[in-house]
C-alpha cells in the first residue's frame, strides 16, 4: 500500500493541516478514504440513491433502486441498491460476525423507518408539542449568542439527559423536521458503527480499504478518529443559537429509539435474523447485546453529543455528481474522518520559512487539492505540482464565486473563520480601497 504523501501539522492560524513531505506531481492520488464513519442520503432521495455507492438513480435514466437487501425487507428501514454487487457489499460492510448476516442493522433501520413513519401520520400533530418532561427545555428555544457559554452548554446536555430518561417511560410525540430527521440517521449511522466497534472490536469493516491502486487509501476509521476531530459545537451554538434545542431533541428522539428498540427486543425472541438457513449459521450473535449497548450508548448524551460536534464543519456533501459543479444536486453527507484534515485555501498569516519559501513558487492562492466522489470512497488529487513542505489544502467554497463577501459570509457561517488566503486578503483590500 502506497505511504502518506504528507503529515498532518499544527498551524499557527487554523489548526492542524496536511503539509507536503514530498514534491507531489499534478495528478497525483494524495488521500483516498474508502468510506464515511458516518453518512447519510436525504430521506427523500432514499429511494433515488444507491446505499452503497451512493449512485443517483437519475444518472442512470431510472427514477428510482429496486434492489432491497432481502425479499421480505422492505426496503430495510431505507435502503435500496443499484445493483446486486452493491446490496452484496453491504452485507459484507454490516456483517459483524462471520456468517450471522446483518439481521441486527436491517433491525435498528427498520425501527428508525417505523418512528419516523409513525412522526409522519396525520393523526400526530404536526408542530412540536410539549408534554412535561420536554417542557423543561422550552427555554432553550429563546436564547440569544450572548447566553451561550460552555456551561450552559453543558447544563443544557445534562438536562437533556434527565428530560430523555423521564421520556424514555413515555411515547415519543414530537416532531422532527426533515433536516433533524437526516441528521439523527447520520448520528445513528456514527453510534451504529461505534456499538458494532464495541461489539466486535475486530468487525471487519473497520479496517477495510480498498486495494491501493488510487495511491494512500485509508478506511472509515475507528471511533477514535472521529474523535479526533475538531470539536465545533461551541462556536456553532453561538453562531446559531437555534441549533442547541434541536440537536437535543434529535438525541432525545434517539435516546427513545433505543430504549424502544431494547424493550421491544425483550418481549420477542431477542434473537437476532441471520442470514441463510438455520442449519448453516454459527451460534447467534446476541442481538441483545447490539440493542443493549447501543441503549447504554445512548443513556448519556456524550456519544451523540460527539458526533454533532463534529459534524458541522468537518463533512462532506455527496453530490449527485462526482464534483460539485454547478447544478449538481447535494444528496446526502457524509463524515470522511481523514479527508478532514485538508484546510481552506492558503493562509498569510502562518509566516514560517517554508510557507515563505513555498509561497515564491505557488502562482497563486487557489487550492491545489480537488475532490471527486468515487462511489462510496472519496479521492483528493493534486490540481498542480506541490513542493515539499507546502500546505495541502481544498477549497470550502466554490472559488469561481466572484464576490470575495459572500465566500467570506459562507466561510464565517460554516467554518467560523475569516479567510485570510491572498486572493481574499487581496480583493478584501481591493473593496476598501474602493471605499
Ligand atoms: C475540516 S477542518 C480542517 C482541519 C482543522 N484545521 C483541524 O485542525 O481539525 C475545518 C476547520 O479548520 C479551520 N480552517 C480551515 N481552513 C482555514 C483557514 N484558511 N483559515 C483559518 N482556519 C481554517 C477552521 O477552524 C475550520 O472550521
Amino acid at each position: 500500500m502506497a505511504a502518506s504523501l504528507y503529515d498532518i501539522l499544527p498551524t499557527s492560524y487554523g489548526g492542524r493541516s496536511a503539509f507536503a513531505r514530498q514534491d507531489i506531481p499534478k495528478g497525483t492520488s494524495v488521500l483516498s478514504c474508502s468510506g464515511p464513519y458516518a453518512s447519510v442520503i436525504f430521506w427523500k432521495f432514499r429511494r433515488e440513491v444507491c446505499a452503497m455507492c451512493f449512485a443517483y438513480a437519475f444518472e442512470s435514466g431510472k427514477s428510482k433502486w429496486s434492489i432491497k437487501l432481502g425479499e421480505d425487507s422492505k426496503g430495510a428501514g431505507g435502503v435500496w441498491f443499484c445493483s446486486e454487487k452493491c446490496r452484496d457489499a453491504c452485507l459484507r460492510e454490516y456483517e459483524l460476525f462471520e456468517g450471522q448476516g446483518i439481521g441486527w442493522w436491517t433491525q435498528i433501520n427498520a425501527a428508525f423507518e417505523r418512528l419516523v413513519n409513525q412522526m409522519a401520520k396525520p393523526s400526530k400533530p404536526k408542530t412540536s408539542t410539549k408534554i412535561a418532561p420536554a417542557a423543561r427545555l422550552a427555554f432553550l428555544e429563546d436564547i440569544s449568542a450572548a447566553d451561550v457559554t460552555q456551561e450552559f452548554v453543558d447544563k443544557a446536555w445534562m438536562l437533556a439527559e434527565d428530560v430523555s430518561l423521564e421520556e424514555s417511560k413515555l411515547g415519543w410525540v414530537e416532531v422532527l423536521t426533515e433536516f433533524e430527521m437526516d441528521t439523527a440517521r447520520f448520528v445513528l449511522d456514527g453510534i451504529v458503527r461505534k456499538v458494532a466497534e464495541d461489539v466486535n472490536p475486530a468487525f471487519p469493516a473497520l479496517d477495510r480499504v480498498s486495494s491501493g491502486r488510487d495511491g494512500y487509501c485509508l478506511g472509515a476509521g475507528r471511533w477514535v478518529d472521529m474523535l479526533e476531530l475538531q470539536d465545533n459545537e461551541l462556536s456553532l451554538v453561538i453562531s446559531k443559537p437555534y441549533i442547541l434545542t434541536s440537536r437535543i431533541r434529535i438525541y432525545r428522539f434517539l435516546r427513545h429509539l433505543a430504549t424502544s428498540l431494547s424493550s421491544q427486543r425483550k418481549s420477542t425472541s431477542g434473537s437476532s435474523t441471520p442470514r441463510g438457513g438455520a442449519n448453516s449459521t454459527p451460534p447467534l450473535l446476541p442481538f441483545a447485546s447490539i440493542t443493549d449497548k447501543l441503549r447504554d450508548c445512548l443513556s448519556t448524551s456524550a456519544e451523540a453529543r460527539a458526533i454533532m460536534a463534529r459534524d458541522h464543519g468537518n463533512v462532506f456533501g455527496i453530490w449527485d455528481m462526482t464534483t460539485e459543479d454547478e447544478g449538481s444536486e447535494m444528496l446526502g453527507w457524509g463524515a470522511y474522518v481523514f479527508g478532514s484534515y485538508f484546510n481552506h485555501g492558503e493562509s498569510f498569516l502562518d509566516f514560517g520559512v517554508s510557507r515563505i519559501v513555498n509561497r515564491l513558487f505557488s502562482t497563486d492562492c487557489a487550492p491545489n487539492l480537488k475532490k471527486f466522489r468515487n462511489g462510496r470512497a472519496i479521492q483528493f488529487y493534486s490540481l498542480r505540482d506541490i513542493r515539499a513542505g507546502e500546505e495541502l489544502c481544498i477549497s470550502y467554497v466554490d472559488e469561481t464565486n466572484p464576490s470575495v463577501l459572500e465566500r467570506a459570509r459562507m466561510l464565517g457561517a460554516d467554518w467560523f473563520f475569516d479567510c485570510r488566503c491572498a486572493r481574499c486578503v487581496q480583493e478584501l483590500e481591493a473593496l476598501a480601497i474602493a471605499g
